[in-house]
């Protein structure tokens, strides 16, 4: 005989989803344990999604803030200056924007030190995946045909001098830093035009958002000359920023009403001859966990 499956969740219940949402939980992972419980599945994972939509929606006061077009405030980057002076070493500012909120800097990294990176990336590269908007899964798609890598070894010598240098670039504890992602595309790769920023209207994104909340700024480091295109591309500025190694771009796109710069729009154009390697470092508002 058929068991009666619940349709009605207990306060516990309510408790250990909100604890498996916090925890950054896959939603198949949790309707696979609430069946197992004897919950009718397709009810679960409708309350799941629900529940995971409710969370992430901003309180009436934060909406209220949020609201309206991007306010700039100061710059979180010292880009206005010639220079950033970091402890070892001096990055030269090539060119700014004030609205939203770009730079581009030379001498980031030295030739060595771009070799260094491609050295540790090249040997742990995977195709690239995105979270889905939906699901917050990992998925493979066809608008990032590229491959990559995150750089997690924190006992790296090299790593720890790049990452500490960064932070002092961005103005940024190094705790609120993911680890530094490199990416790797060969001729016609190409990542199309995207917000580094989760939207948080999108339920997939609950989970990566609960790991030092919000993306606010990225700084990309060009690790080879490109032999042709492969820029990076700003389409609501008409921008192109050609690659150059050991220089990178710098972009911040979140202020402190929690505002989101959908001028900082994106991509990396597909190379067309040679190939293009990138260092990215995503900066969170607190501390990346
Ligand atoms: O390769 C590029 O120029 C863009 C990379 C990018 O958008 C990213 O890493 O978030
Ligand atoms: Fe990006």
């Amino acid at each position: 005989m058929a068991m009666n499956k619940h349709t009605r969740m207990s306060e516990e219940w309510e408790r250990w989803l909100d604890a498996s949402l916090d925890k950054g939980c896959r939603i198949t992972d949790i309707v696979a344990a609430m069946a197992a419980a004897h919950y009718d599945a397709a009810w679960a994972e409708a309350t799941v999604r629900e529940r995971q939509l409710q969370r992430s929606r901003p309180t009436p006061e934060a909406a209220a803030a949020q609201a309206g077009p991007y306010r700039y405030g100061t710059p979180t980057i010292r880009h206005r200056n010639n220079t950033i002076v970091t402890s070892d070493r001096t990055v030269r500012v090539a060119m700014r924007i004030e609205q939203p909120v770009v730079a581009v800097l030379d001498d980031v990294f030295s030739p060595e030190e771009c070799d260094g990176v491609v050295a540790l990336a090249r040997v742990r590269l995977q195709p690239s995946a995105t979270l889905s908007p939906t699901t917050g899964e990992n998925q493979v798609k066809d608008h990032r045909t590229s491959q990559g890598a995150f750089l997690d070894d924190a006992d790296e010598p090299l790593l720890q001098r790049l990452n500490r240098r960064i932070a002092e670039i961005m103005h940024q504890p190094v705790a609120h830093g993911e680890a530094l992602h490199v990416l790797h595309y060969g001729v016609g790769a190409e990542y199309k035009p995207h917000h580094d920023y989760f939207d948080p209207a999108n339920p997939g994104f609950a989970g990566t958002l609960k790991r030092g909340g919000q993306r606010v700024a990225t700084l990309i480091v060009y690790l080879n000359d490109v032999e042709e295109a492969g820029d990076t591309v700003f389409p609501k500025l008409a921008l192109s920023i050609v690659p150059k190694k050991g220089s990178a771009v710098y972009f911040e796109y979140v202020n402190g009403d929690g505002q989101l710069d959908e001028a900082s729009l994106h991509g990396g154009a597909p190379v067309e001859r040679g190939e293009k390697w990138v260092a990215t470092k995503w900066v969170r508002q607190g501390v990346f966990k």
